[in-house]
C-alpha cells in the first residue's frame, strides 16, 4: 500500500483546488463520499457532528446533511464561532441544530470533523475535552480524513488524539496512520477518491503480499555449503546477554542458512559455548572482557557472507577499529547495532562514508539521537525524512525502530507496522540482527529488501505468537518459535 506526508497532501490539494476543481465542490464531493460509506458501516438513528473551524469541519457539515436528507436526525457541535469560508457556506446549508457547548451524548454516532491535516500545534483545552469526552462515551466515532490530534505525517499525537472505529481518508492513506500514535487513533480503513491530482511521492507500507515469492526452491542436491555462512559478532563481560545473543547467532538457522557462527570475546566464550550446540561458537582476543582489535583475527571472517555485530559489546576504541576494519575490508553487507551503532557515534561516522561493503543500521530512537545529533522530539516528528536523510547521507540502509519501523536506502522509504506491543521488550533488536545475517547470508537480495523482509518476519512472527501466547508474557524466545508461520506464510502463494 502506497502512503503520502501531509506535506504531499497539501501540495496536490492546492495544484487541485487551483487547476482543476474548487475547493467547495471538492468539499460537496468528500462530504458525500464519506455520508456513503458511514452508512455502509452504520445504520444510525441520532448523530452528532464534532465541526471544527475549517476543511474538515465543512466535511463534517457536507455528511450531516446529507444524512438529514435521509431522515436521520443529526446536530452539530460547533467547536468555533470563526469558519473558513467554506465551512461557513455549509454551516449556512445546514438544517440540523447547532451546539456551541457539547451537548449530553444521548446519540448513536459521532462523527469527527474538528481536525484533519490542518493540525499544526498542541490541541487547544476545549480541543481536548470534548476528544476525551467524546473517546469515553464508548459511542462508536468515524473520523473524517485524520483522527483529530493525529500528525498526519509522523503520527505523533498533539495533547490527546480521537480513537475512532472507522476513519475514512481521502484519496491517499497518511503516513501516520501508520506511526506513533496514529496506530492507536482507528480500528478500520477506508480510503475515498475524489478527484484528487495523482502523486507519485509515495512512501511504501508494507503488506505480505510483497515478500511472496521471495523464498528460493531448496534443490535435494544441496548440502551445507549451499546456504550461506552468517555470523554474528557480540557480547562482553559486562553484557554478556548470553542466551540473547547465542539465541540471535540461532535465529540465522531458522532463516535457511547452513551455517551459523558466533564470536565472542574470549573472557566470556564459556557462557556461550554450548548454549546451541548447531552454533558454531568461537572467541576473538579481548582485553578486560571486551573484544580487542587483532587483524590476523580478524581476517578469516571476511569469507562470511554476512555480519551482524554490536550487541551487548559496550562501547570501546576496539570495537570501533573492528568496525573499521570490515568497513575497509568486507565486501557484503555489514549489520551494525546496539553498540556499533553507540561506539561509531562516539568515535567518529565519517569513515561510514567511504567503505567497501554494504552497511545497515539498526537504530531505536535514542540510539538515532546519538547518530544524528538530533532531539527525541525532532526525530519523532520528523522520522520519515530524518531516516532518507541519514541513508543518504552516510550511504546507508536504516531501520530505525520504533512501534512500527522506517526503512530507507536513502531513495527508497518503506514503513513495516506488522507486530504488536510484545515486541517492546529487551532482546527483539538482537533477534532482530539475527534475523537480518541469517537473512542477508542465505538470500542474494540487496540490503533494502533484506530490512523489509527482516522487520516483516519479526514483526509478522509476534503476531502469529500473540494467538497462542499473551502480549504481556510473550518473549523474545517465544516469538522466535513462530518464525517458521512466517515461512509458510510466505510460500503459501
Ligand atoms: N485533501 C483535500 O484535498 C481536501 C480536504 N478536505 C478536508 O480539509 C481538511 C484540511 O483542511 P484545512 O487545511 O482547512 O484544515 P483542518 O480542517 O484540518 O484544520 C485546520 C483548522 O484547525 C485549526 N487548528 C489547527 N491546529 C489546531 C490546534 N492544535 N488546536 C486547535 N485548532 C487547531 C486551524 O486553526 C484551522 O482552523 C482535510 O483533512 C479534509 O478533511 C476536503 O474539504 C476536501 C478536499
Ligand atoms: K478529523
Amino acid at each position: 500500500m502506497e502512503a503520502i506526508t501531509k506535506e504531499v497532501m497539501k501540495k496536490i490539494d492546492s495544484y487541485t483546488c487551483q487547476n482543476i476543481t474548487k475547493s467547495i465542490d471538492l468539499m460537496e464531493e468528500a462530504g458525500a463520499s464519506f455520508a456513503k460509506v458511514t452508512l455502509k458501516y452504520y445504520n444510525p438513528k441520532r448523530v452528532l457532528l464534532l465541526v471544527g473551524s475549517s476543511g474538515n469541519g465543512g466535511d463534517a457539515l457536507v455528511l450531516g446533511r446529507y444524512l438529514l436528507k435521509m431522515g436521520i436526525h443529526v446536530d452539530a457541535y460547533l467547536v468555533s464561532k470563526n469558519l473558513s469560508i467554506d465551512c461557513k457556506t455549509n454551516k449556512d446549508l445546514f438544517l440540523g441544530d447547532f451546539y456551541y457547548e457539547l451537548p449530553k451524548l444521548d446519540y448513536d454516532l459521532i462523527i469527527d470533523g474538528l481536525i484533519g491535516f490542518g493540525l499544526n500545534s498542541k490541541l487547544k483545552d476545549n480541543y481536548i475535552d470534548v476528544i476525551e469526552k467524546v473517546n469515553h462515551s464508548k459511542l462508536p466515532i468515524v473520523a473524517l480524513d485524520i483522527p483529530t490530534g493525529i500528525d498526519a505525517t509522523s503520527g505523533i499525537s498533539y495533547g490527546a488524539f480521537i480513537k475512532a472505529d472507522l476513519l475514512i481518508t481521502i484519496e491517499y492513506p497518511k503516513t501516520g496512520l501508520f506511526l506513533n500514535d496514529g496506530l492507536d487513533s482507528y480500528k478500520k480503513l477506508e480510503i475515498i477518491s475524489i478527484g484528487i491530482t495523482p502523486t507519485n511521492e509515495f512512501v511504501h507500507i508494507n503488506e505480505i503480499n510483497d515478500f511472496k515469492g521471495v523464498l528460493p526452491k531448496r534443490n535435494r542436491n544441496t548440502n551445507k555449503g549451499s546456504y550461506g555462512k552468517a555470523l554474528i559478532i557480540g557480547g562482553s563481560y559486562k553484557y554478556p546477554g548470553a542466551s540473547m545473543l547465542a539465541y540471535s547467532s540461532l535465529n540465522q538457522f531458522k532463516m535457511g542458512v547452513g551455517y551459523s557462527y558466533l564470536y565472542v570475546p574470549k573472557e566470556v566464550y564459556e557462557l556461550y559455548a554450548l548454549r546451541h550446540p548447531e552454533v558454531i561458537v568461537s572467541s576473538l582476543p579481548s582485553i578486560d572482557g571486551h573484544i580487542k582489535y587483532d587483524e590476523e583475527a580478524l581476517k578469516p571472517l571476511l569469507k562470511m557472507d554476512s555480519i551482524a555485530i554490536g550487541m551487548g559489546m559496550d562501547i570501546s576504541i576496539d570495537l570501533y577499529e573492528v568496525i573499521l576494519y570490515f568497513l575497509v575490508n568486507y565486501d557484503k553487507t555489514l549489520v551494525l547495532d546496539a553498540d556499533a551503532l553507540n561506539t561509531i557515534a562516539k568515535y567518529g561516522m565519517s569513515p561510514l562514508k567511504n567503505k567497501k561493503c554494504k552497511v545497515i543500521m539498526t537504530p531505536h530512537i535514542k540510539e538515532m539521537e546519538r547518530l544524528s545529533l538530533r532531539g527525541t522530539n525532532e526525530i519523532l516528528n520528523n522520522p520519515i525524512d530524518i531516516a532518507k536523510e541519514f541513508a543518504n547521507m552516510y550511504d546507508v540502509t536504516i531501520i530505525l525502530k520504533s512501534a512500527s519501523s522506517i526503512i530507507s536506502d536513502g531513495k527508497s522509504i518503506s514503513i513495516s507496522n506488522f507486530g504488536n506491543p510484545s515486541l517492546a521488550k529487551g532482546g527483539s533488536g538482537d533477534t532482530l540482527s539475527g534475523i537480518l545475517s541469517g537473512v542477508l547470508a542465505y538470500l542474494d537480495i540487496t540490503p533494502f529488501e533484506a530490512a523489509n523482509l527482516s522487520c516483516y518476519i519479526l514483526g509478522r512472527a509476534s503476531e502469529f505468537a500473540s494467538m497462542e501466547i499473551e502480549e504481556e508474557c510473550m518473549s523474545p524466545l517465544d516469538i522466535s518459535k513462530y518464525i517458521n508461520k512466517v515461512f509458510k506464510e510466505i510460500k503459501n502463494e
